[in-house]
């Protein structure tokens, strides 16, 4: 991938079958073969990556998240994060849901990113391989432990070292 530090993809989500009953209707409008979209009549933005209603999680997945995983497996620091109002599709993209009991092509970026992971671990018989997860919520400035309920927000704290890594003191579970 070429060496641009930050890319932005947008994903329009399908109408919700509650939306069709309301009457709503999409306002974004994807132009083929380009990384555009078209809000209202004539207002157009352009993106590294723009995603259509159609979309699947593969696609977004195989363009946009898979080159940086292969980074990250090099060694490379990577960040990916949604963004958007809430019901936008964030946790739809991500896929952080009800993962054990997604069907595997709704599967979103974290399951598929872990697989991929894991899956190049188990090809370095011979490196040894330390992999340490938190997953935190951050809610009107509480920090709440995801992984373990019982964790005290007071307990978890985001600090950044001297190079600007975060995480030196944020808790881990392993
Ligand atoms: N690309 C998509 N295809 C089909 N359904 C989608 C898509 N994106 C989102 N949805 C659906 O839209 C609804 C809202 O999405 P989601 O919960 O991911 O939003 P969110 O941005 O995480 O919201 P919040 O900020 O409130 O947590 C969900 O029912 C989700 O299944």
């Amino acid at each position: 991938m070429e060496e641009i530090p930050v890319r932005v993809a947008v994903r329009v989500r399908p109408l919700l079958p509650k939306e069709i009953l309301r009457h709503q209707h999409v306002c974004v409008r994807v132009v083929p073969n380009t990384q555009q979209v078209i809000i209202g009549k004539d207002r157009a933005f352009t993106f590294d990556f723009v995603f259509g209603q159609k979309s699947a999680q593969d696609q977004v997945y195989a363009t946009c998240i898979k080159p940086l995983v292969s980074s990250f497996i090099e060694g490379y620091n990577v960040t990916i994060f949604a963004y958007g109002q809430t019901g936008s599709g964030k946790t739809y993209t991500l896929g952080g849901g009800h993962v054990v009991s997604t069907a595997d092509e709704e599967k979103g970026i974290i399951p598929r990113a872990i697989n991929e992971i894991f899956q190049s671990i188990s090809e370095h018989q011979n490196t040894e391989f330390t992999v340490k997860v938190s997953y935190i919520e951050v809610y009107k400035e509480e920090l709440r432990d995801l992984l373990g309920h019982e964790t005290s927000s007071k307990d978890i704290h985001i600090r950044e070292d001297e190079k600007g890594n975060t995480g030196k003191n944020i808790l881990y579970i392993f």
